[in-house]
């Protein structure tokens, strides 16, 4: 971002007149593209946040509607449209105050006016980095599940603002100071330092928007998901609480594709299944019965980092569509894969906790309600929450037995 102008040594030579102008210019569409990309990155981290989208799970499809409220989301928008307008008010004020070659008095009153036209813009400019720091406090402490200081993202986006921020006050100082304000002795210690925020800006922003490393291929397949509408004009018109965007609840072309699920049919008294609880030594993966459904456990941060989790994750994806579903501790959350369903049982918080076993049992409630709700007749395990969680063996089996105590299904724990 080329250096702010002194605004206040009005340059008399033609050329030196151009150089203002085009500094003005230079500097007003800087400020306007930086600020624009800082709130186009706080706005695809919002849609990232734990408690911004909404999933409502139909029979065939799957919706996502952004949680923001009109009026979040309108103050995100007017801050967004207006900047194009604190550009255009500081190049008019460049003009205005540079290119009067009209008689003494008249070029007074014209440098004054161009002058406040570009004050005003200033002030205009560090308002909205102002309030972007505010908008990222206050989201990262509405919409997100993680206390705001164990939000890696919330530091790098504070850090991204404070350094425009201060380049703006710099700015700002600059501008409503008089030509003989010591500040103006110091003004090389600026132009150096303001080089390195700049430098800084460009490459978090750059690393970030080009590098993409600000958000992983899940949260940015979620925000294109969200958001239908690129950059630009049309972005004002971008309505995040009402664009609904629906996935088909069927896996993705590359998978066989999913039938709805059989409705629990009305079984004869002869072939009602009793609900059974056997132990078989065997590969989860390879010896279930593939008309089984499969279960393990996860972290509601949904990181399945380690263990059979990870094999999970691997095996079957979807965490997009599981980060959808918004399951807190003790739900179930699902997929849909090669004719079974995919149960996921919320039971920590984060990866590094240990479970409840209020929770845990809980979940395996829920488990069976859900698989009552989809028909699932069979329902293979491995020592689920023995491994990385550390549960015992006999509870496990016990919360098992406790949970799907006259239900009718067969349920069958694996173990290596
Ligand atoms: N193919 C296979 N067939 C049959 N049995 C298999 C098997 N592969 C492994 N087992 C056995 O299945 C038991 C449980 O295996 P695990 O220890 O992984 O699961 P767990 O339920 O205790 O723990 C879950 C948390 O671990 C992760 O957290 P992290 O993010 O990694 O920190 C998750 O996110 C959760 O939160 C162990 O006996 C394994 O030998």
């Amino acid at each position: 971002m080329p250096s702010t102008f002194s605004y206040n040594t009005n340059p008399t030579n033609k050329d030196s007149i151009g150089l203002a102008i085009s500094s003005g210019i230079f500097t007003a569409g800087a400020f306007f593209i930086i600020i624009l990309a800082i709130y186009i990155l706080l706005e695809d981290w919002i849609l990232t946040l734990t408690n911004t989208i909404q999933v409502t799970v139909s029979n065939s499809t799957s919706q996502r509607r952004s949680k923001l409220t009109n009026y979040e989301q309108c103050t995100l928008k007017t801050v967004e449209c207006l900047l194009p307008a604190f550009s255009t008010l500081f190049v008019a004020g460049s003009i205005k105050e540079f290119s009067t070659n009209e008689s003494d008095y008249v070029m007074d009153s014209s440098i004054a006016k161009g002058d406040t036209i570009i004050k005003f813009s200033m002030i205009c400019f560090l308002c909205s980095v102002s309030l972007y720091m505010l908008f990222v406090t206050y989201f990262a402490v509405k919409y997100s599940n993680k206390p705001i200081h164990k939000q890696l993202k919330v530091l790098v986006l504070y850090i991204v603002g404070a350094l425009l921020l201060i380049e703006l006050v710099y700015g700002t100082f600059m501008i409503f100071s008089p030509p003989t304000d010591k500040i103006y002795k110091y003004s090389w210690v600026f132009y150096l330092f303001e080089s390195l925020p700049e430098v800084l800006i460009v490459v978090i922003l750059g690393g970030v928007i080009l590098g993409e490393w600000f958000f992983e291929d899940e949260d940015l397949e979620l925000v294109d998901s969200i958001k239908t509408i690129s950059i630009g004009l049309n972005n004002f018109f971008f309505k995040m609480s009402d664009t609904a965007y629906s996935y088909p609840s069927t896996p993705p072309p590359q998978e066989t594709p999913a039938p709805p699920p059989t409705p629990a049919t009305p079984l004869s008294s002869s072939t009602i299944e009793k609900f059974t609880f056997t132990e078989r030594q065997g590969d989860l993966f390879t010896d279930a019965s593939p008309t089984d459904a499969l279960a393990h456990c996860v972290s509601q941060d949904l990181r399945m980092g380690k263990g059979i989790a990870d094999i999970f994750k691997k095996k079957y994806g979807g965490l997009n569509e599981l980060k959808a579903q918004q399951c807190k501790v003790g739900q179930v959350a699902y997929l849909r894969r090669d004719n079974r369903y995919i149960f996921y049982l919320i039971t920590k918080y984060y990866v590094y906790d240990k479970p409840n076993p209020k929770d845990f049992e809980t979940s395996l409630v829920e488990l069976r309600k859900l698989c009552e709700k989809l028909g699932v007749r069979g329902l293979s395990v491995p020592r689920i929450g023995t491994g990385l969680d550390g549960l015992s063996l006999s509870f496990v089996k016990n919360a098992i037995n406790d949970a799907f105590e006259g239900s009718n299904i067969r349920v069958t724990m694996f173990y290596l």
